[in-house]
């Protein structure tokens, strides 16, 4: 079994808040993990240790076997990342937005148009490449983000509540077109929620974090069987009133 994300021990506090505390979960490689939490679990935390906006000495992120406080560079070459923020600039064209991204990792005009293609049939957008961002609805939006971060082609996707501000439809397009990924192109995602709909089935794992403290994580059937529960409301809802 390859490693695509393993997590160990790791904390992380604001002062005197503690964010996370000794968090530890795997995610293999061309999997569909959900890391799912209420609100101020943690999650965006998580994200920003990830991604070396924040550093923490407790615990280690290693991305495909590489540390990523002693391998940077190595380590953030193969993650792919979607913020929750949206971060598209929307004066520019789909395809533009693809372009910038493409010269950002250096890739040579010839190999970021072949990238680029392959990315607008991935994604559905081959009719709309030149239109503006600004023109496209959430979800469309949402697609050329994902499709950006995939551009340097990274075995490793992250996606900080991806489906913020969607409708219902428009959320599951995008949850199946993740799991495509996972499927077709052998692709592992960590996928952050609070919705516990955006989860799948059989094959999706789930780390369900709360307070900063993994509870449970497994398959659902699995975090059902530990927690002694039928379906992962009865689970989740006490844990999102906990933070409310
Ligand atoms: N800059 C900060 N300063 C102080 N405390 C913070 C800061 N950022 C986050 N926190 C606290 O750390 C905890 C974890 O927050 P985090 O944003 O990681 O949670 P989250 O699961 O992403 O929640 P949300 O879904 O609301 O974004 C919360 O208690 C939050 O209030």
């Amino acid at each position: 079994m390859t490693l695509a994300l393993e997590v160990t021990g790791l904390s992380y506090s604001f002062g005197a808040k503690r964010a996370l505390s000794d968090v530890s979960f795997t995610v293999e490689a061309a999997s569909f993990t959900a890391l799912l939490g209420p609100n101020g679990a943690g999650k965006t935390t998580f994200f920003s240790l990830a991604t070396r906006l924040f550093d923490s000495p407790a615990g280690a992120i290693r991305i495909f076997g590489r540390d990523i406080r002693h391998h940077p560079g190595e380590a953030l070459a193969r993650l792919g990342v979607v913020f929750q923020d949206p971060t598209l600039d929307l004066d520019l064209s789909v395809e533009q937005n693809l372009r910038y991204a493409a010269a950002l990792h250096g890739l040579g005009r010839r190999e970021a148009g072949r990238r680029i293609e392959r990315e607008l049939a991935r994604f559905g957008l081959a009719d709309r490449r030149h239109e503006k961002a600004r023109r496209l609805n959430g979800g469309h939006r949402r697609r050329i983000e994902i499709a950006r971060a995939l551009m340097h082609e990274p075995p490793l996707l992250l996606l900080d509540e991806p489906t913020v501000g969607l409708d219902v439809p428009t959320r599951r397009q995008l949850v199946e077109m993740v799991h495509r990924l996972c499927r077709e192109d052998g692709i592992a995602v960590l996928w952050t929620t609070h919705l516990i709909d955006e989860l799948d089935g059989a094959d999706d794992r789930v780390v369900l974090l709360s307070q900063g403290r993994v509870q449970s994580r497994g398959t659902i059937p699995e975090v059902l069987a530990a927690a002694g529960v039928s379906d992962l409301a009865s689970l989740f809802t006490p844990l999102a009133a906990l933070a409310s």
